[in-house]
């Protein structure tokens, strides 16, 4: 579905991502750990497009996406989640979301077309909204949302896009111990259906464990490793690799 060959990007000598080949199957869910400076959040930015490889290729089922902007990536089901600046704390829940869906849809400019499209669109939002369990939140505004309920609402708003693969960045960053369960619940039912998969880089290794098929491990910009949990977490490269880290 997903795969990145050879994936490099260098800043001047420095490889800060170095030939990292990566497969996603379909409705697998894929976590990437690392030491932090490992290179998790750049190698980000090269599946997602924000940056440009200086040399190997990402792939979507079998096309070379690497020169493509983030958008086109995005139209073709390579979605990643918004950062927090992107949500409009003045607009309620349901706008915010009900925007992204009509962003993704492309407007019609036939009136006659315009009232069915919207009461779609704003079906489509409320089943977003629903699927993330924000459905009560929907008319409050959403710069009055908690962290956790933030960060629900940025997965709404990437599943509005319908994407066939997810890359989430870090979705537990500032969410409360308490509220750490109920989003683990939303990420792993990501999965659940649609054969989507899932791209996650997460620092919790609890929250990894419990959600991930499979764990690449990130150390000085190359795979470490790339396999089931158990496999990974008995590696003793791996464990050399956070010597002075919690895993
Ligand atoms: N634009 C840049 N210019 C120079 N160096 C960069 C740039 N982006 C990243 N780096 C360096 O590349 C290395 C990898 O950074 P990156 O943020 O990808 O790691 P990470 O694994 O996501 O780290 P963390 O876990 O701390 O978020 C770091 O040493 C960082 O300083």
């Amino acid at each position: 579905m997903l795969a990145t060959r050879a994936l490099t990007w260098r800043i001047g000598e420095v490889a800060i991502v170095d030939g990292v080949d990566l497969d996603l199957a379909p409705g697998e869910f894929l976590g990437v750990i690392g030491p932090n400076g490992a290179g998790k959040t750049s190698l980000f930015n090269l599946v997602s497009g924000l940056r440009r490889p200086t040399a190997g290729q990402v792939l979507l089922n079998g096309t070379d996406i690497s020169a493509l902007p983030p958008y086109r990536r995005a139209r073709l089901g390579l979605g990643r989640t918004f950062q927090a600046s992107s949500v409009f704390g003045s607009l309620s829940v349901r706008e915010n979301v009900r925007l992204a869906v009509q962003a993704h849809r492309g407007g019609s400019m036939r009136l006659w077309r315009r009232a069915a499209a919207d009461r779609e669109v704003v079906a489509a939002a409320d089943a977003a909204l629903d699927r993330v369990g924000l459905a009560h939140r929907a008319e409050a505004l959403a710069g009055t949302l908690a962290h956790g309920e933030k960060r629900k609402l940025e997965i709404a708003l990437l599943l509005a896009g319908e994407p066939t693969v997810m890359l989430l960045d870090e979705p537990m960053a500032g969410v409360s111990a308490e509220d750490v369960p109920e989003l683990v619940g939303v990420i792993r039912s990501l999965t659940g259906d649609s054969g989507r998969a899932v791209l996650m880089v997460e620092h919790h290794m609890d929250v990894i464990l419990g959600l991930a098929d499979r764990i690449a491990v990130m150390h000085h910009g190359a795979l470490l490793a790339c396999d089931v949990p158990e496999t990974v977490m008995a590696n003793p490269v791996v464990q050399e690799a956070y010597l002075g880290e919690s895993l």
